[in-house]
């Protein structure tokens, strides 16, 4: 097993970050370790709880967050929380990961900007972590959230789920933790990044660290923002993140006010894509976003672990892998690498006109396959804590 240098050391509960959330948690480790070896002293995880843990300790389900979302899975927006939950109505009672029976945790990634410590974070001399940040992958992620299943006294999850960045974090669970996790359900994801995943992320971090107030990646001090960099990251990302013929359908060549195309005004199409950019410029700190999008191109659940017939051949949990059928960022083809190399379960698939984002957005389907996987995998019960 993995050998995390914070495991072994104490953690501490930090005060709740946001006080008007009973389900919001920190706690603080005196120093962590990255995968590549640099160390985060002080480092501040912030994670959400709904639910109660069972005495054996037996029905904790772990949810994973994408790029941009955090531990808010459900929930209205409020203080400290600029954005409604991404997954409304999976969680609660009687929801598909109910709260009747099952303790549900949602951990904001390292390196993220929801308060578990990224770039934006204040570093030990007191000024912007900034460049100064270490690089993070996806393994640290889910180092990090194994402290925090420590911390709460969970050895094993009964169940780890995610999509995109999430999944990558799912199937990371099994190749770093294999005992530790009792299933995993990865949807809209890949065991590794891909060139072309790759390539359409240096698109996007060129866009932030060209715009002058990137200062480097130190501009928390300057005064600065690379507001366009990010926004022109995030209509390459979501124009990805979406499928060509959703955006025909939805948009055409229509124009976005009576002022034509051809006579020098917007398409429908570039206005939804600016609103899209503003969107998350309004919520969403530039160097987490950096980092994350380094994070996902180095992902690789096989790295220094043999090939991924080796990797989840010998996984004894269950493994379920979930596309959407219009992903064009994530395509199919790669949720049946990990389907083939596990060999025991088929793949599941979304049916969505909208891409990538169907994991998203297809609530319907989600809760579904979410509410199956829960019931395949259900402890047989016992009392809470
Ligand atoms: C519900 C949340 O926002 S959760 C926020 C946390 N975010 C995350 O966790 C990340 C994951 N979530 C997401 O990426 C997104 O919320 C998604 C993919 C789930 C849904 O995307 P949405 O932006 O809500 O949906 P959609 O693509 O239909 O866009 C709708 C928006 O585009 C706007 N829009 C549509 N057409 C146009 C146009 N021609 N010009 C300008 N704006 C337009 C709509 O007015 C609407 O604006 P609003 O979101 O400010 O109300
Ligand atoms: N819309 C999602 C896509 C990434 O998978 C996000 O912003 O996190």
């Amino acid at each position: 097993m993995t050998v995390v240098q914070s495991r072994i050391t104490q953690q501490r509960t930090l005060p709740t970050p946001d006080g008007a959330n009973p389900r919001a948690h920190a706690i603080g480790v005196p120093a962590f370790v990255t995968e590549s070896g640099e160390h985060i002293p002080d480092l501040v995880i912030t994670y959400q709880t709904w639910g109660r843990l069972s005495a054996a300790a037996d029905n904790a389900i772990l949810v994973e967050h994408a790029l941009t979302g955090d531990a808010h899975v459900v929930g209205p927006a409020g203080p400290g929380q600029p954005t409604p939950g991404w997954w409304p109505g999976i969680i609660g009672p009687g929801a598909p990961l109910d709260t009747d029976t099952g303790f549900v945790v949602a951990v904001n990634a390292v390196g993220g900007c929801r308060g578990t410590t990224g770039p934006h974070s204040v570093a030990p001399d007191g000024r912007a972590w900034g460049s100064r940040f270490p690089r993070t992958t996806i393994r640290d992620q889910v180092n990090v959230e194994a402290i925090v299943a420590d911390h709460l006294g969970i050895d094993r999850w009964q169940l780890v789920l995610g999509g995109s960045m999430g999944g990558m974090r799912a199937i990371e669970w099994v190749g770093s933790y294999p005992e530790r996790t009792g299933a995993a359900l990865v949807i809209a994801s890949t065991p590794w990044a891909t060139a072309d995943q790759v390539a359409w992320g240096h698109t996007q971090l060129v866009a932030i660290e060209s715009d002058p107030g990137w200062h480097g990646g130190d501009y928390y001090d300057s005064g600065d923002t690379p507001e366009a960099g990010l926004g022109l990251a995030r209509r390459i990302a979501h124009t990805t993140y979406r499928s060509a013929a959703e955006l025909n359908d939805r948009f055409g060549l229509a124009p976005q006010t009576a002022h034509r195309p051809v006579d020098g005004g917007q398409f429908a199409v570039q206005s939804y894509l600016d609103h899209q950019a503003a969107k998350l410029v309004r919520r969403f700190d530039a160097g987490s976003y950096v980092n994350l999008t380094r994070a996902m191109a180095t992902h690789d659940v096989t790295r220094d672990r043999g090939d991924l017939a080796d990797v989840l051949g010998r996984y004894d949990g269950l493994l379920r892998v979930v596309a959407v059928d219009s992903d064009r960022l994530f395509p199919p083809a790669l949720s049946e690498t990990m389907v083939a190399a596990y060999g025991r379960e088929p793949l599941l698939t979304i049916a969505s006109e909208h891409g990538h984002d169907g994991f998203l957005i297809e609530h319907d389907q989600i809760a579904a396959i979410t509410a199956d996987v829960v019931a395949d995998t259900r402890p047989l019960g016992g009392t809470f804590r």
